[in-house]
């Protein structure tokens, strides 16, 4: 049986990493245009840099909790598995999986917007890096932002259309192309499961739904 699995900011809500959308969540502190959009990055890069250095760092300090360690397991144990995320932290890794696909980018990395050349993230970057292949200085975090292609969309699509099963972990359904992906899983056939801490707002769009934190209702569901 071939699971695809999404997961979003909730999974990594109890290792201390802010979700978006909650009520202290990211986006009730930083506008995301001015620090997720090519737009608010051409108007003040420092500003965009000081925001992805301080959620590095603090990545850094937070640890994957169980909900992660229960997805390592079962990526290990089912490798017809496709773990995909919406997160840019390194926790799912950490937490044990193998084979994760970052559609939105990933903290621990650089890209160059002149070259497209992409290297391991420095704890602090600064718009005065140079990049190592082209030596222009047009460093920015390797993420995906608000009106940029998201990242390996046409794996993810051809897993989607031969799943049996489609997962979504933690994330409000709130942002696409990731928000349609319950509707292609359907649409071939698949069932679908949503794992939240309370309904998303595609709760409607799924078969079944199971609410408590990720911690406890993610480990219940893989073994
Ligand atoms: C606001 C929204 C309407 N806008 C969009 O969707 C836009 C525009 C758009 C495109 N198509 C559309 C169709 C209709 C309308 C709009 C659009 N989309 C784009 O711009 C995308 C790019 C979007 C990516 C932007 N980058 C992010 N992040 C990376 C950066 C960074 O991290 O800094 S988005 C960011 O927010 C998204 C949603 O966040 P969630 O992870 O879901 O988190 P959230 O806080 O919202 O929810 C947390 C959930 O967890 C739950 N929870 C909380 N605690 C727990 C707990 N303890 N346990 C369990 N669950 C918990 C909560 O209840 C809640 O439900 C994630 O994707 C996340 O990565 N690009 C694009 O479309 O390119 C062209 C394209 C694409 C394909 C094909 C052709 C053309």
């Amino acid at each position: 049986m071939s699971i695809v699995i999404l997961t979003g900011a909730g999974i990594s809500a109890e290792s201390g990493l802010g979700t978006f959308r909650d009520k202290d969540g990211l986006w009730s502190r930083y506008d995301l245009n001015d620090v997720a959009t090519p737009e608010g990055y051409a108007r003040n890069p420092e500003m965009v840099q000081d925001f992805y250095d301080a959620r590095r760092a603090n990545c850094r300090g937070a640890a994957p909790n169980a909900a992660h360690q229960a997805l390592g397991r079962l990526t290990a144990a089912r490798p017809d598995t496709l773990l995909v995320t919406q997160n840019v932290d390194d926790l799912h890794e950490r937490g044990g999986a193998r084979g994760v696909v970052h559609m939105h980018g990933e903290l621990s990395r650089a890209l160059c917007a002149a070259c497209d050349h992409r290297w391991d993230a420095p704890e602090a970057m600064a718009v005065s890096d140079t990049c190592p292949a082209c030596n222009a200085t047009a460093t920015r975090p390797d993420v995906v932002w608000f009106g940029e292609m998201p990242y390996h969309m046409d794996r993810i699509y051809d897993a989607l259309i031969t799943a049996d099963l489609f997962v979504a972990i933690g994330t409000s359904g709130s942002v696409y192309p990731a928000a349609g992906f319950v509707t292609e899983a359907k649409r071939a056939g698949a069932e679908t499961l949503e794992l939240n801490l309370e309904p998303s707002e595609a709760y409607g769009l799924f078969d079944a739904g199971r609410y408590g934190p990720a911690s406890q209702i993610v480990p219940l569901w893989v073994d």
